[in-house]
């Protein structure tokens, strides 16, 4: 090696919790390695910490690296890793770094689902990288290959289990039984969800995700406020038996469609809510907290991404895979790729999406009801694809008539109209469940 290649590429980490320890971990044990693959070592010149004096013996790291100074830190590196999370002091950190000239890798899917272009715009001024594949499905390499290795295609649709949280909660339901509730308390016992579970569980760390696919997928700026977004405390475990009478499973999905508007004009429907999948689709097998994203393009067809969306290890794996992307880049001179809006799609509102729905209804078990449901759907144009009658049995141990309508595809806001007006109908007791039906 020449002086130039032992001179170390100064790494500065802020934060040093689940994610930010582990990565602090493997740049001291893989160290060796990480240089061969570069072509220069790697130096970590500090760890941005909230509080100083904490025992982090188990990190295997020098005391002294360790400061609260995170400001003062990012002027002095040329790698910066964000790991703390949240939107500030996370972006002023992040903009501080670039204009001190070093590239940031981050896994900080709310502030780029918040404020990605401010960051893009900053990194391409400064001529520095930006990488962030950790900030989606963790471990699974899912940003790179859609902005890289897609680059010479064009991606239809991106349907993906992005939160591990809430396919943990849905699977149990689903092969327990179990409701709800009970269902996030064992999660919380398993370490799975957070003490405060809302961001999991009403969808916002999916949403945010959502943005972040749609804007590389489909080279636009896709925020997670665009991102139409419900979760998943309205599932019951009536909505899941429901799902599995028809072969289905229920699954919070993130879905990223390049679509038409109403005048046939390009768009991009970004949503994120519980969903009943065939169990013959390969996300149907996606178990316990597990990600997978399922990418649909012109050229290559359908592709998957398996794997551990969560959790210290998986998600330093990612970031770890960005620090050597930005340092041999340091390398060998220039910028890596970046990300391009150039397509600058509008994105539709929900109801313009095109879906299917599954409707359960509590019916009055006389002659004519049929005729009533089914005149509702064609005002509104909706067209049905299978009726089912069901007798069911109730708390009180009186039967009740069930029918359970599976539509075929149609604007979200005429299926939302639908069940409007059915609810509204003397002959329905009730609107049970109402489920998208997606995957087919
Ligand atoms: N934990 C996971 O499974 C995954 C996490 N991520 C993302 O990685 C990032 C970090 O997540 P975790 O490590 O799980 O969070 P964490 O809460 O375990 O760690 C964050 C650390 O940052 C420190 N911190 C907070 N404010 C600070 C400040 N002003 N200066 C210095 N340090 C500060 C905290 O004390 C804490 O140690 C977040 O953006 C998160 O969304 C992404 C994918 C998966
Ligand atoms: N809370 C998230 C962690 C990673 O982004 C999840 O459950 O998937
Ligand atoms: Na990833």
């Amino acid at each position: 090696m020449t002086t130039d290649q032992q001179t170390p590429l100064r790494v500065a980490l802020l934060g040093g919790g689940v994610v930010g320890g582990s990565v602090a971990r493997q740049l001291i044990t893989q160290a060796d390695d990480l240089a061969q693959r570069i072509g220069r070592p790697l130096e970590l010149v500090g760890i941005a910490v909230r509080r100083a004096g904490r025992d982090r013996s188990d990190l295997g790291v020098d005391p002294a690296l360790f400061t609260t100074d995170a400001a003062e830190l990012v002027t002095r590196a040329d790698i910066v890793v964000e790991v703390i999370g949240g939107i500030e002091p996370a972006r002023s950190l992040i903009l501080s770094a670039m204009e001190h000239g070093a590239s940031v890798v981050t896994a900080n899917k709310a502030l780029l689902a918040e404020d990605g272009p401010t960051l893009y715009a900053a990194a391409a001024d400064h001529g520095v990288d930006l990488y962030y594949e950790g900030a989606v499905a963790g471990a699974i390499p899912i940003l790179r290959p859609i902005r890289d290795s897609l680059a010479g295609d064009s991606i239809r649709r991106v349907i993906g289990i992005v939160n591990g949280t809430t396919n943990f909660v849905l699977d149990a339901m689903d092969s327990t039984g179990a409701g709800f509730s009970e269902t996030v308390e064992r999660a919380q016992a398993l370490g799975y969800a957070e003490a405060d579970p809302t961001a999991d569980v009403e969808g916002f760390d999916a949403a945010a995700k959502a943005a972040i696919l749609s804007s590389l997928a489909f080279h636009s700026r896709v925020s997670s406020a665009d991102v139409h977004r419900e979760g998943i405390t309205e599932v019951s475990a009536r909505d899941i038996a429901a799902a599995r009478e028809m072969n289905c499973t229920v699954k919070l999905l993130a879905i990223c469609e390049r679509v038409e508007g109403p005048e046939g004009q390009p768009g991009i429907s970004a949503r994120v809510h519980p969903a009943l999948i065939p169990l013959t689709h390969p996300l149907a097998s996606v178990r316990e907290a597990y990600n997978a994203v399922f990418v649909e393009a012109d050229g290559a067809g359908d592709l998957m991404f398996y794997g551990q969306g969560a959790g210290g290890d998986p998600t330093a794996s990612a970031v770890l895979g960005d620090i050597v992307a930005v340092a041999r880049t340091r390398v060998t001179g220039g910028r890596g790729p970046g990300e391009s809006a150039y397509a600058d799609l509008p994105v539709l509102s929900i109801g313009q999406a095109i879906t299917r729905y599954h409707v359960s209804l509590d019916v009055a078990d006389k002659p004519g009801v049929l005729a009533s449901v089914a005149t509702v759907f064609a005002t509104q144009g909706v067209s049905i694809e299978t009726v089912r009658q069901q007798v069911v049995t109730d708390d009180h141990g009186d039967a009740r008539a069930m029918l359970i309508i599976v539509t075929h595809a149609a604007t979200d806001a005429a299926l939302s109209a639908t069940v409007t007006e059915l609810a509204g109908l003397d002959t329905v007791n009730e609107v049970t469940s109402v489920m998208r039906v997606e995957g087919n």
